[in-house]
């Protein structure tokens, strides 16, 4: 039994760090996806000493070049007791977690690539929730640059969720030909899967990026509650990665701290970017009919983007790698801000629809020139998607 998924990044326009203190952010998919390929293998048979072992659960990190390989007998070992219940996604108990902790350990990964060690506690809990001690192949690849505020923690832990999902009973899936889409309930479950594994890399997170990851387009998001919104006009926005590596449960415990140094200031922060997303939301839903209306509602976008920013920096979690790539895009009038976590990662750029070819191309060549990686990607496109072929 096998079968693919794939669940994409996404880019925040508006409201990070403030939707994790009950803020509204505005948050999109991008057409950059996790790519997932899940093939369960039969049960080596009973008779089987336990040392030959039952088999192997295997990770093949792709983009990485690294394959982990965990011996059933391994994990029968570490895990107490294992019952894996898939249609009842649960949190980590805190000695499961010292026990996942002691297996990603064993694994001697080195320095440069630690960062891995909580994207792999995540896949090992969603594995031995979903299926228990079963031997298993799992493939994971990346169109998205990891930790850098696109998103790949989530789509890391929405398309592993997927697929693990998809070959257990607690989907109500078809197997046919094609991409598919999960029915409601099941992207509500592989919502709640991917969240806990979420929990596991981020420390706290809104769960605003595996809801968008799952379900796609364009959202709101405010305390665990999504609404769909819909773009009146595409928009378009040049997405600019810094490069500069970081890790979003620092960035967000950090932000934290902040708070409950100057908790009224910071309330009040955190009010101002519940407004700004609230004002974008309308902006991007509100009607076009022409030029004039076009750009009348892409500078009031620029303006917001260009205030949420302010605040960032405020919680502190702007970069001078941010800074610099504001400059460089404020010299040709246009507004950006972080997405995502900050502290280095992605900039966002909105790209004006009436913006001459000749000058995004100048932008472009100057971000490069400065060292940046300059990404296009479609915003507000489909969500997971699973296949059995
Ligand atoms: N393809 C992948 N393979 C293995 N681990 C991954 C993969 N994608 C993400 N991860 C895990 O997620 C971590 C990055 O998550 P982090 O939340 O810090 O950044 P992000 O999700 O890219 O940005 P943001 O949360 O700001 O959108 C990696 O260090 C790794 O542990
Ligand atoms: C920084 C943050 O707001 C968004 C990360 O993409 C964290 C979260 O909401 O979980
Ligand atoms: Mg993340």
């Amino acid at each position: 039994m096998e079968v693919r998924s794939r669940a994409p990044g996404k880019i925040i326009l508006a409201g990070e760090h403030a939707v994790v203190h009950g803020s509204t952010a505005v948050a999109a998919a991008i057409d950059l996806y996790t790519h997932v390929f899940f093939r369960l293998l039969p049960a080596a048979p009973s008779s089987s000493s336990p040392d030959s072992g039952d088999g192997s659960l295997e990770l093949d990190l792709k983009d990485m070049n690294v394959v982990f390989s965990w011996p059933l007998s391994r994990l029968k070992e570490a895990f107490q007791e294992i019952t894996p219940i898939p249609s009842s996604p649960r949190s980590c108990s805190r000695e499961n977690m010292e026990v996942l902790q002691m297996l990603v350990e064993e694994k001697n990964i080195p320095e440069a690539r630690i960062g891995l060690s909580s994207g792999v506690s995540a896949f090992l809990y969603l594995y031995t929730s979903i299926h228990g001690l079963k031997p298993a192949k799992v493939v994971v690849s990346s169109d998205l640059p990891l930790g850098s505020g696109l998103g790949s923690s989530a789509s890391f832990c929405v398309s592993i969720s997927a697929a693990l999902l998809a070959l257990s009973d607690a989907t109500a899936i078809e197997s046919k030909s094609g991409w598919l889409t999960f029915g409601e309930s099941d992207l509500e479950l592989v919502n709640k899967w991917s969240f806990e594994g979420e929990k596991i890399i981020h420390g706290k997170p809104s769960g605003i990026d595996n809801t968008v990851s799952t379900y796609g387009n364009m959202i709101t998001f405010r305390l665990g509650e999504l609404t769909r919104i819909k773009s009146a006009a595409p928009l378009k926005m040049l997405i600019t990665n810094t490069k500069v590596g970081r890790n979003t449960k620092a960035l967000v415990a950090g932000v934290s701290e902040r708070a409950s140094r100057h908790p009224d200031a910071m309330a009040s922060v955190f009010t101002a970017v519940d407004c700004i997303s609230k004002e974008m939301s309308t902006v991007i839903e509100s009607p076009v009919s022409d030029d004039i209306s076009i750009t009348a509602k892409e500078e009031k976008i620029e303006e917001l983007m260009e205030m949420n920013q302010g605040l960032l920096q405020c919680m502190g979690v702007s970069h001078a790698s941010i800074e610099a790539v504001l400059r460089i895009t404020f010299k040709y009038k246009l507004a950006s801000k972080l997405t995502g976590a900050g502290g280095g990662g992605c900039v966002l750029t909105l790209l004006p629809t009436l913006l001459a070819n000749t000058v995004v191309d100048k932008v472009i060549g100057e971000l490069e020139a400065g060292g940046f990686q300059c990404l296009k990607a479609q915003v507000g496109g489909k969500g997971l998607e699973i296949s059995f072929e």
